[in-house]
């Protein structure tokens, strides 16, 4: 049977990258989806955006909403500080497989948990059965037409507290009008775009921050 994309994607990285090294897996990454085959990573323009929010941030709990093959796990999970931890939700069973192998090649499982499902099902679990008080960072990159739904989920768990960070990718391609509509017109978020390219390519993109007001 032959193989998938996103196995061969691993693929390329076991072969290529260091072990224990996140950077180098990141960038490995970058290099096979630009010169070989497209997938969708955030990707290294994006995700210096991704770094920096991050960094400012500076989050003890973080939750990213579409992991795919654990590209940014990877990326966000080598900013954290000694004892933080991210939890990324994949629903693809396949994607999830090859995400959990990425991450512990990368080297950072201890500060990463996968979890699989749909996030309109694991967001309402984070409270009790995850020990989530609330969330300081929040990457979207999941479902396009998710990141609204599961933002008022993430408001009605009671998940966000002032001063939270959401950051959505793909805004502008695929897109996700809505989202953007709901938090800038929210007297709840206080929102920042940042213009960008979609990965590995020439079109445009973008990224919202999303400040949660309390
Ligand atoms: N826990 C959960 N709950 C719900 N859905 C869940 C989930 N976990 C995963 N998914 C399912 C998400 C599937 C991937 C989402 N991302 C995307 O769909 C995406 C697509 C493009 C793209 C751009 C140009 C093109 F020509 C084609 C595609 C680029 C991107 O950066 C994208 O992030
Ligand atoms: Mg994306």
């Amino acid at each position: 049977m032959n193989q998938s994309k996103e196995q061969r994607i691993l693929n390329f990285v076991l072969q290529n990258a260091v072990r224990g090294d996140p950077c180098s897996v990141v960038d490995t990454i970058d290099k096979y989806c630009s010169q070989k085959e497209w997938a969708m990573n955030v990707g290294d323009e994006k995700g210096k955006v991704l770094d920096k929010t991050v960094e400012e941030a500076n989050p003890s709990v973080a939750l990213e909403l579409g992991t795919y093959c654990g590209y940014s796990a990877v990326r966000i999970s080598r900013l954290l500080k000694a004892g933080a931890r991210l939890l990324t939700v994949e629903f693809n069973p396949e994607f999830a497989a090859i995400a959990k192998q990425m991450i512990e090649f990368a080297g950072v499982q201890d500060k990463v948990k996968l979890l699989e499902g749909p996030s309109e099902e694991i967001i309402p679990q984070l409270k009790k059965k995850y020990e989530v008080d609330t969330l300081d960072f929040v990457f979207l990159d999941h479902w396009k037409d998710r990141y609204t739904p599961d933002t008022k989920l993430l408001q009605e768990c009671n998940l966000l507290r002032k001063g939270s960070v959401l950051l959505a990718d793909n805004v502008i391609f695929p897109g996700a009008p809505d989202f953007l509509n709901y938090v800038r017109k929210s007297p709840h978020f206080q929102c920042t775009n940042y213009p960008s390219h979609l990965e590995y390519m020439q079109v445009e993109d973008a990224m919202e921050k999303a400040v949660f007001l309390g």
